[in-house]
């Protein structure tokens, strides 16, 4: 299992480079597999609403007026399940993850990113009892809120957890650990819906959001026995034990290079925020860049319209004209596709380049949109639904869309913000990655049944534009990352950008810039 490395790091304000020595144990590995499991959580949370949605015994129960509305007469197939209690089951969760998120960041600093990972799970097996159990709606909503503030919590630490625990030159695919996780969460929750509903007709969604217990319990287990992060140990004033977990994680005694960075790192960070918060530090101009990046890249994610296909296919394919259980299939064959797509990301992204993958997508995912679109459109006019035929069709391009999405913005939209903050503004420029995803998430959780009430088969046109718009934004406005080091990023990157150089002063840049 263990191989031998080196890696490249530059030294605090010189120009050499040196070499950190260690090798890829199975503990390094052990542990970003288990910080992963966060990721499981969230991405089961995810795939399960849309399913339960679909669900007659969960509607009869909590939504008798929906349950009515999709059994009756065809003509108004696009707004039967427009409901905005139904929206709030499915988006109450990414509220509560969005408040939660802020608290992370704090709680990431003084607890550690470990302890952040165990508390989200003690949320979430409290969320899961909740909703397993609930009698009535608002049980089942609080339920929902728990589950989001596990989930703010470990969006938040868990990114973190692996990039630093990883050696930089797996950084990336350590990193994609945690979106292939989700993936595999969103895979999981369709089956178990699939089988849930067909078992168990009434109280098949019971199962269903009950076993969003397994990962959770997993994580909590997990968590007992992974390493505190060397960073957090030493940012906490704890150097030994943080060179103690260096040479577990690394397999080597000869950790001193590596350990002596990170100290430099920390202090450097130190001495920034007595100066100055890390919120007022983000106010400043030479901030922006990144932010602003970080920002971009989970907004866009959000607006390439996958959680409209996460939350609701399903619901997306009834409406299409497949039964029930065909279409709890399709999210099956979706979600599969999902999975595999991520791991051709774990390959490619060091190889082809963050630009090159992001652009790909954008084509690819305006192509399907647009055809779906087109399809869906042809029947809106003739005043009825596409029928099974054109169904399949549809599933097909969906998966065409949705492997574009999982190669490109799924995992870029974490790796790209954890890798462009410079130390002293990097859990809470990160913070905002989270928390803007998490809003989106929600508008988007919230909006999109209303939205193809009233849009029709406009919606994939109205997702097609913004696929466009964020092309443009990653052709002028993105900077390649590949294989630039953390540490290097304000001046082989920003300072060197045709556009926002302008934000950085000859002698400014340093203050924020490389630890
Ligand atoms: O794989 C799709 C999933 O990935 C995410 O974009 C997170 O990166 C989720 O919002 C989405 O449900």
């Amino acid at each position: 299992m263990a191989g031998g490395f080196a890696v490249e790091a530059k030294v605090a304000g010189g120009g050499e480079r040196r070499e950190f020595k260690g090798k890829i144990t199975w503990y390094v590995w052990l542990c970003g597999i288990i910080a992963a499991t966060s990721g499981l959580m969230f991405g089961y949370d995810v795939g399960i609403s849309g399913g339960v949605t679909a669900m007659d015994g969960f509607l009869i129960k909590f939504f008798p007026s929906v349950y009515a509305r999709k059994h009756r007469a065809r003509e108004n197939n696009y707004c039967k399940f427009d409901d905005q209690r139904l929206q709030l089951f499915t988006s109450s969760l990414y509220l509560a993850a969005l408040a939660a998120s802020f608290a992370a960041s704090r709680l990431c600093t003084r607890l550690g990113r470990r302890r952040t990972m165990q508390l989200a799970s003690v949320f979430f097996l409290g969320g899961t009892a909740l909703c397993a159990g609930a009698a009535n709606l608002a049980m089942l909503i609080v339920g929902r809120i728990c589950l989001g503030v596990g989930v703010g919590f470990g969006n938040q630490a868990a990114p973190l957890f692996l990039s630093e625990i990883a050696p930089a030159h797996i950084r990336g695919a350590l990193n994609i650990l945690f979106q292939l996780d989700v993936t595999i969460g969103i895979l999981i929750a369709n089956v178990v819906n699939y089988f849930t509903s067909s078992a168990h007709p009434s109280t098949g969604w019971r199962y269903s959001l009950g076993g969003a217990g397994v990962p959770a319990a997993v994580l909590f287990l997990g968590s007992l026995v992974i390493t505190e992060t060397p960073t957090s140990l030493v940012e906490r004033g704890r150097r030994d034990a943080g060179r103690a977990t260096l040479e577990r994680i690394r397999g080597t005694r000869d950790v001193g290079d590596e350990l002596d960075e990170i100290a430099r790192a920390c202090e450097a960070a130190a001495a920034l925020s007595a100066e100055e918060s890390a919120y007022r530090r983000l106010r400043r101009r030479e901030s922006r860049p990144p932010l602003v990046i970080a920002v971009a890249m989970q907004v866009f994610q959000q607006f390439t319209g996958i959680n409209a296909i996460m939350f609701y296919a399903p619901v997306l394919f009834q409406t299409m004209g497949f039964k029930s259980n065909g279409s709890l299939l399709s999210a099956v064959v979706t979600g599969g596709v999902n999975v595999v797509s991520t791991l051709v990301s774990i390959v490619a992204v060091d190889k082809i380049g963050r630009r090159r993958l992001l652009l790909q997508a954008c084509g690819q995912m305006l192509i399907a949109q647009t055809a779906v679109g087109a399809i869906m459109w042809e029947h809106v006019k003739a005043n009825g639904n596409p029928g099974e035929k054109w169904a399949v069709a549809i599933v097909v391009l969906i998966c065409v869309y949705v492997s574009s999405f999982a190669w490109s913005w799924g995992p870029l939209g974490w790796l790209i913000p954890s890798e462009t903050f410079p130390l002293a503004t990097r859990t809470t420029g990160f913070s905002f990655a989270v928390s803007s995803n998490m809003l989106f998430t929600f508008l988007i959780a919230q909006a999109f049944l209303s939205m193809m009430c009233s849009m029709k088969a406009f919606i994939f046109f109205f997702f097609a534009i913004w696929i466009v718009i964020m092309a443009a934004f990653v052709f002028w406005l993105l900077p390649e990352t590949k294989g630039v080091p953390i540490d290097e990023m304000v001046d082989t990157v920003w300072r060197r950008h045709w556009f926002w150089k302008r934000f950085f002063t000859d002698a400014g840049d340093g203050r924020i810039g490389n630890c």
